[in-house]
């Protein structure tokens, strides 16, 4: 079943098109993540999936519903974690969730919530004393209360330490293994990696790239990279490379073979790489191969 379907939408603020005709469609319990530079347009379209802001253009579906018309029965099947949720500062963690619960229909209990986004020691300080990281787990924390079908997860990370960021990884793997379907926005491509099945980028309002992750990946160049030695030119090499500051970069199908092969030379003229890296494709360089302007 399709949880979120996203058709020919097109969201204007005044004459300015935010979003230009973007489709995708994420299935029930899949993990999306929607990725692009600032003012790409991801949460744009994460506020119409929303019912925050109706298309100018194109439909939305989420759950077979349209979050304009259906509003109350999308409203109670979705969790909503944007950035910027506004929290009234004097209230302590516990009292922020309570109050929540009050407007939520069969809440999960308040020690959950707190367990599941890892607040449970933060439950009695005030939400002004919280970090930036603690502020976005209170949001995951209120977005799951009403065990949500359809999570949108604007920005889940943004200002958490590493180990809140595995955390909340493991949070957002456990609820999609429950059933959960979550479309997540994010600048981490790590991130990205680690939890989509599938994704767009997004660039300047439309969709650049799109598809499965595993797919993906396994059509993306690996990347060899080393120091180039003293005295040696590019064109010296027996493979392309692009050089970033001193780092020559060779992008290549099979990054192990191409490592072999500038080993070899490299032997053969009593050279060292230094500082070899060979990995296989990441995200990042799918984004190093889009045009430059969508990177
Ligand atoms: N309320 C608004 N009024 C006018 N323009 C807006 C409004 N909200 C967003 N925009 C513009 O629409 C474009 C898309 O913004 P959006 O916030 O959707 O991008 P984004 O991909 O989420 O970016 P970021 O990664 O910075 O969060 C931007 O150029 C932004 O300036």
């Amino acid at each position: 079943m399709t949880a979120i379907l996203v058709n020919e939408l097109v969201k204007r603020y005044g004459a300015f098109e935010a979003v230009k005709g973007v489709s995708f469609e994420v299935p029930a319990g899949q993990i999306f993540a929607l990725l692009g530079r600032n003012g790409a347009g991801k949460t744009t379209t994460v506020e119409v999936l929303a019912g925050f802001q109706r298309p100018d253009g194109g439909s939305v579906r989420v759950l077979g519903l349209d979050p304009v018309a259906d509003r109350a029965a999308v409203r109670q099947r979705t969790g909503v974690m944007v950035q910027e949720a506004g929290f009234f500062p004097d209230l302590t963690v516990a009292q922020t969730v309570d109050t929540w619960r009050d407007f939520t229909s069969a809440p999960r209990p308040r020690e959950e919530a707190l367990e599941l986004a890892g607040l449970k020691e933060k439950a009695a300080t005030r939400v002004r004393q919280l970090s930036g990281g603690e502020k976005r787990r209170l949001d995951l924390a209120l977005a799951l209360l009403g065990r949500p079908d359809v999570l949108f997860l604007d920005e889940p990370t943004a200002g958490m330490d590493p180990r809140a960021r595995v955390d909340t990884w493991e949070v957002v793997r456990e609820l999609a293994r429950q059933g959960t379907t979550v479309l997540l926005t994010t600048h981490y491509l790590e991130e990205a990696q680690r939890l989509a099945a599938a994704m767009a980028i997004m660039d300047e309002g439309a969709v650049v790239a799109a598809g499965g992750m595993a797919e993906t990946l396994a059509g993306l160049r690996g990347r060899v990279a080393f120091r180039l030695p003293a005295g040696v030119r590019p064109d010296d090499l027996p493979l392309p490379v692009s050089l970033d500051g001193e780092l020559a970069v060779c992008r290549a199908d099979d990054p192990d073979l191409a490592a072999q092969t500038l080993l070899t030379w490299a032997a053969g003229r009593g050279l060292r790489l230094a500082g070899l890296e060979v990995r296989t494709a990441t995200l990042e360089d799918l984004f190093l191969d889009l045009p430059r302007s969508a990177r």
